[in-house]
């Protein structure tokens, strides 16, 4: 692996989170250390409670660690202020949540649009990008339908077609299967390693499901906040 590779994925060092807990803290994240290079997948998996979307959280520098370092595509993220952070996010982070939260009254390629608008950038190209990415995700022909008009598994394909319209670096899942029969979400798995290879982003994925990961590069098991040897 090159320097350049290192520095253009995801790098979690030494991170300790704690939650206020009574008149102590809880630890979340025990001197945790990640790295998910560029067009790699790393699933992370462990029981509830655990820490897993903790760990997500503090890489999606929503939440700031008590200790370690975040860097993100390159960029150490330690020290920045709060709007160089909301830059970062729309950038360089694709985020994709458990729920879809699609709004109704929008049809598929106006949900991704809309990522540019809010983003207050020139939409012209939107439209176009938005088709692109529907396409990447198998759905061309569905470009005009509204989210009650489609399944499950298509509202979670524009979910992470969505969390793709900025082109981020870092693409972060949270239990994309997790509503989904066995077949559906192995077909989901599919295309987010599909994605993150075509797009070289660092992907990381928590999910509950062992059976998806097949379809990973990378294994991450937290067990009470403390990364276990990484493994496949
Ligand atoms: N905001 C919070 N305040 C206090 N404690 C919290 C907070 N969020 C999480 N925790 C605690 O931190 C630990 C890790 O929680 P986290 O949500 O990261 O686990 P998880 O592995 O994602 O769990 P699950 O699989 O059930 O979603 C748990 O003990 C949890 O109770």
């Amino acid at each position: 692996m090159t320097a350049t590779t290192t520095a253009a994925g995801l790098h979690l060092a030494d991170i300790t989170l704690t939650y206020p807990d009574g008149i102590s803290r809880l630890t979340a994240l025990d001197h945790v250390n990640l790295s998910v290079p560029a067009g790699t997948i790393t699933a992370v998996v462990g029981p509830s409670g655990s820490g897993k979307s903790s760990l997500l959280a503090v890489a999606a520098t929503l939440v700031t660690p008590d200790a370690g370092r975040v860097s993100i595509a390159g960029t150490e993220t330690t020290g920045l202020s709060r709007n160089e952070l909301t830059a970062l996010r729309r950038t360089a982070i694709g985020i994709v949540f458990q729920q879809p939260n699609l709004l109704p009254s929008l049809t598929a390629a106006e949900q991704l649009q809309l990522m540019v608008h809010l983003d207050g950038r020139n939409p012209k190209q939107a439209r176009s990008r938005a088709l692109d990415l529907l396409d990447a995700v198998g759905l061309a022909d569905q470009a005009d339908r509204r989210s009650h008009q489609l399944s499950g598994g298509q509202r979670q394909r524009i979910n992470i077609a969505r969390a793709l319209m900025n082109d981020p670096a870092i693409l972060l899942i949270d239990e994309p299967t997790s509503a989904l029969d066995h077949e559906r979400g192995a077909a989901i798995l599919e295309l987010i390693a599909t994605l993150t290879h075509q797009r070289a982003t660092a992907t990381v994925l928590v999910t509950h499901d062992r059976s998806l990961l097949t379809t990973v590069d990378a294994v991450a098991e937290v067990h009470d906040g403390r990364l276990l040897p990484a493994g496949k």
